[in-house]
């Protein structure tokens, strides 16, 4: 079956690097155009320029937005429309770890900007999606979330409760926007990135020892799920949390 993506516009927030940026080029191989965003331009404008390299058939357009600021993300949202006439995917991938340690130490801070990066930016992004193209043409809407959200894991309690808020707004906005726009999410387990290095660093051995499948993520692990739920592959899917973690949640309880 085909993913249908071919000619669509797809807008991927945090697409500098890491996982967002495997998804925007797994976008681009469907031939979708693709907009993508972060908060540095020149970082962008780089990865932008090896997306158009790889894939010359697909549209490639970088606009720098901060995704917690609404006029940033507004223009994004606007500039994806007025570029390629609609905007029928959006991936809600960009997401930040500021504490590290108990949550009982968080500082308020750090705290707001978790919530305001993981969790808000997604209703956001959405919102502005919804108004500016996909309540009038539909659309498939792909969220971010972990594991984390799905379990708890030592030190980054605070983060996985922005994520747990994910899964629930994927939900939740699924049966919203219902039958125009599909909506579903990803938890990934551990990938390796640079948001992750301090948990896989020092016990990459340890750790893919730990993971039934034998190994620690890559980003185009999550990247070939995002296309699957954004493409017509998952026409009947929407509300639903797909854990891509090589088996680490379905390890024994007791060994
Ligand atoms: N790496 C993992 O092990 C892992 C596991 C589960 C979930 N995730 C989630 O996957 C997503 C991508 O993470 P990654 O591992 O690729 O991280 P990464 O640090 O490699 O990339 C994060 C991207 O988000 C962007 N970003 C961060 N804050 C931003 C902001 N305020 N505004 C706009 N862009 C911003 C960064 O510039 C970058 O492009 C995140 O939502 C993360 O929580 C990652």
């Amino acid at each position: 079956m085909r993913t249908g993506l071919q000619g669509k516009t797809a807008l991927v927030t945090g697409a500098s690097r890491g996982i967002g940026k495997a998804i925007a080029r797994a976008l681009a191989a469907e031939s979708a155009n693709v907009v993508l965003s972060s908060r540095r331009q020149e970082a962008l404008d780089e990865a932008a320029e090896e997306i158009r390299a790889e894939h010359p058939g697909a549209g490639v357009l970088a606009k720098a937005a901060h995704v917690g600021d609404r006029d940033q993300a507004a223009a994004c949202v606007d500039a994806a429309v007025a570029e390629f006439g609609s905007l029928d995917v959006l991936v809600n991938n960009a997401g930040t770890s500021p504490h590290f340690g108990p949550m009982t130490d968080i500082e308020p801070g750090a705290a707001a900007k978790t919530v305001e990066v993981n969790q808000f930016a997604v209703v956001q992004w959405t919102q502005l999606a919804w108004r500016a193209s996909m309540r009038e043409r539909g659309g498939a809407i792909v969220n971010i979330a972990s594991v984390g959200g799905l379990v708890t894991e030592h030190g980054i309690g605070y983060y996985n409760a922005t994520k747990a808020a994910v899964v629930h707004l994927s939900r939740q906005f699924a049966m919203e926007l219902a039958p125009r726009v599909r909506v579903n999410c990803i938890a990934p387990g551990l990938v390796k990135t640079a948001l992750a290095r301090a948990l896989w660093e020092e016990n990459e051995e340890r750790i893919a020892g730990y993971m039934p499948l034998g190994r620690i993520g890559v980003p185009e692990d999550i990247a070939s799920a995002a296309v699957f739920l954004a493409g017509d592959t998952a026409s009947w899917m929407t509300g639903q949390t797909m854990i891509v973690d090589g088996g680490a949640t379905i390890r024994p309880a007791i060994a």
